[in-house]
């Protein structure tokens, strides 16, 4: 029997009405979350998913804005751009788009961000307390969804093996540390595979749950993957396809037939964990607001 698809657009219309409605919750009480997000320069790919973003904190009855700056920004330009919106109590999140022009480093760059405003989840704060399993931090919004996603389409997590492939600190190193945590949706033996891993197949095919992050079209095939297992693809890559309009077609990093006759629930691309990444910073967002009215907690910067 062909895999049952998790569907990540209805998953994400779900988590995005609730966070229409915590969003009139907060406006009720005078305070309408803010998202301001940044984008230096102009990659295509980056304006697309910044444009979905604003739209969608519009959609869900939040301030959505967007500082668009030229690629030739000077890093300490940038910088100073945060430092205001640290400032400003009407911006409870802030998100600098990845990626960023070679002459910024990246990781300065997030460590300027207030913890508090990081909505990414990118901080070393951030990153610290979702290892440590501190609820009060912001987890990256892709793990996140994927979490989510788990956990809506009935996967029972606890006791099983988990395969991530990938060791970024944007999804790779979070999706670990977020399923290793004890409790819902997680209490799984992980492991993180990478381009070092040796026998990479004899690790995929231990897992109850194989998750794809590792950028590279299509590589996962059926012969990697242990009939039955839940399979997630956070793979989001562009192939050159003259047949399609924009002379591209978008893949993930599963080849989605021949494995998705061998697993028992697989997310598609697109139409997977893409949509559950903005659905999950919409509700990091709200969450920032929220902590906000409730004050700073001890020891949270
Ligand atoms: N600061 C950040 N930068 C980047 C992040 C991030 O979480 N924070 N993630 C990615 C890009 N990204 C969001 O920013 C993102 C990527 C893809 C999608 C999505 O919904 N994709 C669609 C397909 C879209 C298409 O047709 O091109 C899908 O999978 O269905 C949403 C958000 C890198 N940068």
């Amino acid at each position: 029997m062909p895999a049952e698809r998790i569907d990540g657009v209805a998953i994400a219309a779900k988590v995005r009405a609730k966070v229409a409605q915590d969003a009139e919750a907060l406006k009720a009480k005078g305070v309408t979350p803010g998202l301001t997000v940044v984008l230096v320069g102009d990659d295509p790919a980056s304006a697309f998913y910044v444009g979905a973003k604003e739209k969608a904190c519009k959609e869900a009855g939040m301030n959505g804005e967007t500082i668009r700056l030229p690629a030739s920004t000077p890093e300490a330009e940038l910088l100073a751009v945060i430092d205001k919106l640290n400032a400003d109590p009407a911006v409870h999140g802030i998100l600098v788009q990845m990626p960023v022009p070679k002459h910024i480093d990246a990781q300065k760059v997030i460590r300027r961000i207030d913890p508090m405003k990081d909505v990414d989840g990118f901080h070393p704060v951030n990153a610290g307390k979702v290892l440590i399993g501190d609820a009060d931090g912001f987890a990256p919004c892709t793990p996140a969804g994927v979490q989510v996603m788990l956990q809506e389409a009935g996967v029972e997590t606890s006791g099983k093996e988990a395969v991530i492939l990938g060791r970024s600190t944007i999804v790779g190193k979070p999706m670990a540390a977020l399923l290793i945590q004890s409790g819902k949706g997680a209490d799984c033996t992980v492991t993180i595979c990478h381009s070092r891993t040796k026998n990479l197949a004899e690790h995929t095919r231990r897992a109850d749950i194989l998750i794809a992050a590792i950028g590279k079209p299509e590589m996962v095939t059926a012969d990697m993957v242990k009939p039955g297992a839940v399979v997630i693809d956070v793979g989001i890559n562009r192939v050159d396809d003259a047949s399609q309009k924009r002379g591209y077609r978008i893949v993930g990093d599963v080849k989605f037939d021949e494995v998705a006759a061998r697993a028992s629930k697989i997310t598609p691309v697109p139409g997977g964990v893409g949509p559950m990444t903005i659905a999950m910073l919409l509700a990091n967002t709200v969450r920032a607001a929220q902590l906000s009215l409730a004050g700073t907690p001890e020891g949270a910067r």
